[in-house]
């Protein structure tokens, strides 16, 4: 399998060089060259695997010759092998048609440990075989973080830097990220919003010589093997829920466009999704493209779910790739416009094509709440923020057939915003057991300004001291 850079001026690579590349040269963002497509049967023959299997076998097409069968089948039993629920990634069923996919079970209690349990063990393959040392520079609204930091604390072949927005994360999120006591793992708090920090992590890999001088790689779903990673787990969801006989729609708090992204993945391959909801707080760029292909950003107002709190998500340019029928220029070219008038030109075609599947909803804080202690009175279920960004987003944008059921991503666990769902419940919920010491633990960050320089000069730092 080989993949290409959705803006056409990079070279292509396999599996193995788009992992360790994170973005592509040309500032795009890399893609299969082919969707690899399973048949009716071959989905049906995936039904009841435990999951680590089925996450294997759907990532073999992905991996092609970087890894053999054997390796990548005890990397997915190793990376979930310390979730705490069996299933790894349970249904729960919230209504008649509406379930929450919990993938808040791993090791930091958001949906990012799916990919990055994974992506920490591909690095250490890739790196040992190669003989070589990285630098991962990574942007994180709260979740990517900590789930990076646990994934590759403690490693030998990799620095950690990862940047967040200084006083715009929970502190739950925040500590899970400066409590972690390993040399290799450095955070800064950034003076800007998440994408601020996400626009420091591209220059950074836009800047060649400091790129090749620090072997910089990303943990960010700019990076392939992110958004590969969270495809199995809507492959489990919907294949328990009846497919490939029975479609289903998704429903997916939104921010950066990689989660949802992994559902339209598995839709190519084969998974008869017929519908996806997009859930936005009131950073509603995605909503107010779907609904009048209005893609214009706007500065980031904090909110209830900081981890959607996102102006530009990165993702959008790997669908736009495909609504344009993978013109990769007329990709570069939308997407430098964007850059610079700061609102994307999509053609009318290509927002239809958008329209026919995706469906968009923003819902404010208020209304965040409301859901939340909703779904606690009705369901008995304690959701978090996102989560319930999602599940009203089901609730407002339900597919018109009856017989279609709708996942909602359950993106994160509500100890993560205590204080959020316990102003909706009255409940204050706990941190797992292993956590219960987080607000003791030593905090480590360094603040910084949304400058460049600056940040090249920590990171560098950072790096020479671990490499010496
Ligand atoms: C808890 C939570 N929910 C939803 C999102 C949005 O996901 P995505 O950025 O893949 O759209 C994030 C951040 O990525 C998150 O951390
Ligand atoms: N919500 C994310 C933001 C980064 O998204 P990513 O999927 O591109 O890593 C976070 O929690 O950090």
């Amino acid at each position: 399998m080989r993949y290409l850079s959705t803006r056409g001026q990079a070279a292509p690579r396999d599996f193995e060089g788009v992992l360790l590349a994170g973005l592509a040269e040309d500032g795009g963002l890399f893609l299969p060259e082919s969707w690899p497509e399973l048949s009716p049967a071959e989905w049906r023959a995936l039904r009841g695997l435990p999951y680590h299997e089925l996450a294997a076998r759907l990532l073999r097409p992905f991996v092609g010759d970087s890894l053999t069968a054997g390796e990548l089948g005890a990397m997915t039993r190793d990376a979930y092998a310390g979730f705490g629920h069996p299933a790894v990634v349970p249904l729960a069923q919230l209504d008649t048609r509406i379930f929450a996919l919990e993938l808040f079970h791993g090791p930091t209690l958001a949906f990012k440990d799916l990919a990055l349990q994974l992506v920490g063990r591909l690095f250490d393959h890739a790196l040992a075989r190669r003989g070589e040392r990285i630098t991962v520079v990574g942007a994180t609204s709260g979740d990517t973080g900590s789930a990076a930091i646990e994934a590759c604390r403690d490693r030998a072949a990799i620095d950690v830097v990862i940047l967040h927005p200084e006083g715009r994360t929970s502190e739950v999120q925040r500590r899970q990220m400066t409590t972690v006591p390993a040399a290799n793992i450095a955070n800064l708090a950034i003076q800007g919003d998440f994408d601020d920090c996400q626009d420091l992590v591209k220059a950074m890999f836009a800047d060649a010589p400091f790129r090749a001088e620090m072997n910089l790689a990303a943990v960010n779903s700019i990076n392939w093997a992110r958004i590969a990673a969270q495809i199995p787990y809507y492959a489990a969801a919907a294949l328990a829920l009846g497919a490939p006989d029975r479609p289903v729609a998704v429903s997916v708090p939104t921010g950066n466009f990689g989660n949802v992204l992994a559902a339209w993945a598995a839709r190519r391959m084969g998974l008869p999704i017929e519908r996806f909801i997009v859930g936005s707080n009131r950073n509603d760029i995605l909503a107010r493209f779907l609904a009048a292909n209005d893609m214009s950003a706007r500065p980031v107002d904090p909110s209830l779910s900081p981890s959607m709190d996102i102006a530009v998500s990165s993702n959008f340019e790997r669908l736009l790739f495909e609504l344009l029928g993978r013109d990769a220029a007329a990709t570069a070219d939308i997407m430098t416009r964007f850059r610079a008038e700061g609102r994307m030109p999509v053609p009318d075609a290509a927002w239809r094509r958008a329209t026919a599947l995706f469906d968009g909803f923003a819902l404010d804080d208020q209304g965040t709440l409301e859901e939340i202690g909703q779904l606690y009175r009705e369901c008995g279920y304690l959701a978090d923020p996102h989560t319930a960004v999602g599940t009203a987003a089901a609730r407002a944008r339900l597919p018109a057939d009856p017989s279609l059921p709708v996942v909602v991503a359950a993106t994160a666990h509500p100890a993560k915003f205590p204080d959020a769902v316990e102003r909706a419940t009255g409940v204050r919920p706990p941190l797992p057991p292993r956590m219960a010491d987080l607000y003791g633990r030593e905090e480590r960050f360094s603040v910084l300004p949304r400058d460049l320089a600056a940040v090249e000069g920590f990171v560098r730092r950072h790096a020479r001291r671990n490499a010496g």
